[in-house]
């Protein structure tokens, strides 16, 4: 018996994305996959890109122009006035909170969650008093952790805007994160770090989609490339970040692994690298009051110098 294939849906549904060449290899990879589960055409989903206040200023860190809201705002307010059906993100730069109004209602399987050093084979091989040329909070405060000789450089704008700085000689090595690399198809660039020795950022490598919550029509279609483990990891991670009160400026790393049982290992910083307090928890996924334990277990134990950087749980 052969199954009929479902009829697509009556108009396109309209997809909005930022349009930097990796936020529109995501969105394709989001076509992809909702059109083939489904038995859709693909021309079942339209594509169109926005230009994300993030995106249009480039040359100060994001965490001093207003945090993770800058690459949402537009696509929210494209959602809420219905200009489009669903919108994509990577997951690391969804701000922890929300409007209540639109839901998380796909995360895709999430892919390498691993940072890649760039101009160097390993971290133990960057040269002595190098520049790292980031402007992640994490990313800085990691390094200066492992590495307190290397010296930070400001380095903002897309990948290829990144590789091409580090190209120009205005740092000598950079970290960028696998994931991104591969959807831009950059596979053979630099050394992956593993996180026995280096942490991601949190929801590092898992791209979401969102849409209405009201919209039940399209919260059924996505609910159909919603991959669970993926959804365990990455909502527990926001739970530890939403207990943290972490912003833009607040150095944390985090990586959790499992999918029924979630084995979460987070690390706060202060931005000098000189104090770093890491813990490791197992709870069961779903379990978010388990990840801000964890979140309470980390600022009860770190000093000032990085508890100044969190706010604590909301109250
Ligand atoms: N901060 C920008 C950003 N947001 C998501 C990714 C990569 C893809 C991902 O982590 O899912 C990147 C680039 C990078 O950090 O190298």
């Amino acid at each position: 018996m052969t199954r009929p294939t479902p009829p697509s849906p009556p108009r396109p549904l309209r997809l909005g994305t930022r349009r930097s060449p990796l936020a529109m290899a995501q969105a394709r990879e989001a076509r992809d996959r909702l059109v083939a589960a489904h038995g859709w055409s693909e021309d079942a989903v339209e594509i169109l890109p926005v230009l994300a206040s993030g995106d249009r200023i480039q040359d100060r860190p994001l965490a001093d122009i207003g945090g993770k809201a800058l690459w949402t705002k537009e696509l929210d307010a494209w959602l809420g006035e219905g200009e489009i059906d669903f919108a994509v993100h990577s997951m690391k730069d969804v701000e922890t909170v929300r409007p209540k109004a639109l839901t998380i209602a796909a995360l895709l399987p999430r892919a390498d969650v691993r940072d890649v050093l760039i101009g160097a084979t390993r971290l133990g091989t960057i040269p002595r008093g190098a520049r790292l040329g980031t402007s992640a909070p994490r990313r800085a405060a990691q390094m200066l952790n492992l590495r307190p000789d290397v010296k930070i450089v400001g380095f903002r704008g897309n990948v290829a805007t990144r590789l091409a700085k580090l190209q120009a000689g205005e740092a000598d090595v950079t970290l960028l994160a696998a994931a991104g690399l591969e959807r831009l198809e950059q596979t053979g660039v630099g050394h992956p770090l593993e996180p026995g020795e280096w942490l991601p950022a949190p929801a590092q490598g898992a791209i979401g989609i969102e849409c209405r919550t009201d919209d039940e029509t399209m919260r059924g279609w996505l609910s159909a490339i919603d991959d669970a483990p993926t959804r365990a990891q990455v909502m527990a991670e926001r739970a530890l970040l939403l207990a943290l009160g972490g912003s833009c400026h607040s150095p944390v790393a985090v990586l959790t692994n499992g999918s029924d049982m979630l084995t979460m290992r987070a690390a706060i910083f202060s931005p000098d690298g000189i104090f770093r307090v890491e813990r490791e928890a197992e709870f069961a996924a779903g379990d978010d009051d388990a990840a801000a334990e964890l979140a309470r277990r980390l600022l009860a134990e770190a000093p000032e110098a990085v508890s100044t950087y969190f706010s604590g749980p909301p109250m």
